[in-house]
């Protein structure tokens, strides 16, 4: 194996999966920042969660909330749900592993709040039954997957959002994954700061 050209490689399919996810994305993308911004206004709050690389993502996002993005701004109200260790453990030995984001959307979620759902399958057990929480509690979805968005796909409604990245690779989604939620970010800032540096 030519060792170059296979590294190469990796970033000729990422080059072509942003451009192909850009096609696909950006309207849906633009509507999900109109609702996270509509949600935090309206002092609600946004929970996220994930599992492995999508949960470093799942955090990433909500730090960039809570802290900041590029700009000094308010804080936004956001709560990454694979983050307390303690609830993880807990909830995973008492419950079992499938619930323990579904649990903590039960406990914190109100109506008008939004979960980001990350799962570049769409079929991480815990991802889908913390989205089945989320409708309970009347809050809407914007669903980050891949892989045509596995069972997450046929369990969204309406009002949710599903940015599904057109690839089949878990490392390419998650890397689409990542443009997604600071485009995010910058379309928040964007409305509440004025769409300049
Ligand atoms: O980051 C990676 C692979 O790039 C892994 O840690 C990956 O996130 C884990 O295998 C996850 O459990 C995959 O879950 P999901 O994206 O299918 O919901
Ligand atoms: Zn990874």
């Amino acid at each position: 194996m030519d060792m170059t050209s296979h590294m190469a490689s990796h970033f000729d399919d990422a080059i072509d999966t942003l451009k192909a996810s850009s096609r696909e994305l950006a309207e849906p993308l633009s509507v999900a920042v109109d609702m996270l911004f509509g949600a935090l206004a309206n002092n609600a709050k946004i929970l996220a969660c994930g599992n492995g690389g999508s949960a470093a993502d799942a955090q990433h996002f909500i730090a960039e909330l809570v802290g900041r993005f590029e700009r000094d701004r308010l804080p936004l109200a956001g709560i990454a749900l694979n983050t307390d260790t303690s609830i993880l453990t807990a909830v995973g030995n008492d419950y079992g592993f499938d619930a323990v984001f579904e649990r903590q959307v039960n406990a914190l979620g109100q109506p008008g709040d939004i979960l980001v759902a990350i799962s570049t399958s769409g079929n991480s057990p815990n991802v889908i039954k913390a989205i089945e929480a989320a409708h309970d509690r009347e809050m809407s979805v914007i669903a980050l997957t891949g892989k045509g968005g596995g069972g997450i796909a046929g369990l969204l409604q309406e009002t949710d959002i599903h940015l599904c990245v057109p690839h089949d690779r878990t490392m390419r989604i998650q890397e689409v994954h990542i443009v997604l939620l600071h485009a995010l970010c910058d379309g928040i800032d964007a409305l509440l700061l004025g769409d300049t540096l």
